[in-house]
């Protein structure tokens, strides 16, 4: 049992790409945000992508605007990136690492070999105080380096578990599931706050939820698709049910 508060982020990236698929303005992130807000999300993550294939900045622009949870703004460590989050101000800004070749986002930041300029790129967001957060993967060489260039946050990648999960490889789902366990302890054990995300479901949240370090989830992908056949508002509210359950 824990008596840690773990929130919900709600990622609303894959209701921009429905949208887009055809242009216009419909299916709109801005609403789902609201309908995620009211369905108990503690906060909404969007990734404006340097190719803008998902979220756009006109997306940031509205969601500054009319949302009441915090805005966690996923963004690679570019000067484009650095200059739209300075004007924003959001309440956390969590860097990633982006290709553009990806399907989606494949790994954590390499921080430990950016050390310095990262170091550089973070200081003016924490001036405005933005929370600034790092992707990373389960390695103690990136969360101390995380550490050390003045993160107060890492979020901590979960897509290898999710993967091996899904494709029935059970045992590198226990052994992706261990080192977020071990790495969870010991970023703690560092002062940083601890979050996790990237391809979480129904199937596998609870084993992270359970993870008393972890502070926060954001969930995305698959709660967009969930919502396709039960609605946005039962798919988070049965996320929610899971991660609760799961801290019992
Ligand atoms: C950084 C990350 O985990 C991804 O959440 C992202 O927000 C989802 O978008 P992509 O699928 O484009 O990576
Ligand atoms: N940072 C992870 C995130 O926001 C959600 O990732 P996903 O659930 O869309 O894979």
């Amino acid at each position: 049992m824990s008596d840690t508060p773990l929130r919900l982020g709600v990622n609303i990236d894959h209701v921009a790409t429905v949208r887009n698929a055809r242009g216009g303005a419909y299916p709109d992130p801005l609403r789902a945000a609201k309908l995620a807000e009211e369905a108990g999300a503690d906060g909404i993550t969007a990734h404006l992508r340097e190719d803008r294939r998902h979220i756009s900045d006109a997306d940031i622009d509205g969601l500054m605007e009319v949302l009441s949870v915090p805005l966690n703004f996923e963004m690679a460590a570019t000067d484009e990136m650095q200059k739209i989050a300075l004007r924003h101000k959001p309440h956390a800004v969590c860097i990633v690492p982006e290709k553009r070749e990806e399907r989606t986002t494949e790994g954590g930041l390499e921080v430990a070999r950016e050390e310095n300029r990262l170091a550089h790129f973070i200081a003016p967001l924490r001036d405005v105080g933005c929370r600034v957060s790092i992707f990373i993967a389960a390695d103690p060489k990136q969360i101390e380096a995380a550490h050390r260039i003045g993160a107060e946050v890492i979020e901590l990648h979960t897509g290898a578990y999710c993967d091996a999960h899904a494709e029935g490889r059970v045992d590198d789902a226990q052994r992706e599931l261990e080192a977020l366990r071990k790495m969870s302890a010991f970023a703690h054990s560092l002062g940083l706050e601890v979050h996790a995300g990237h391809g979480l479901s129904y199937d596998t949240v609870q084993p992270v939820a359970a993870f008393p370090e972890v502070r926060e989830l954001n969930i995305g992908h698959f709660l967009i698709g969930e919502s396709i056949f039960r609605g946005l508002t039962p798919a988070i509210q049965e996320m929610r049910r899971l991660m609760d359950e799961a801290r019992q």
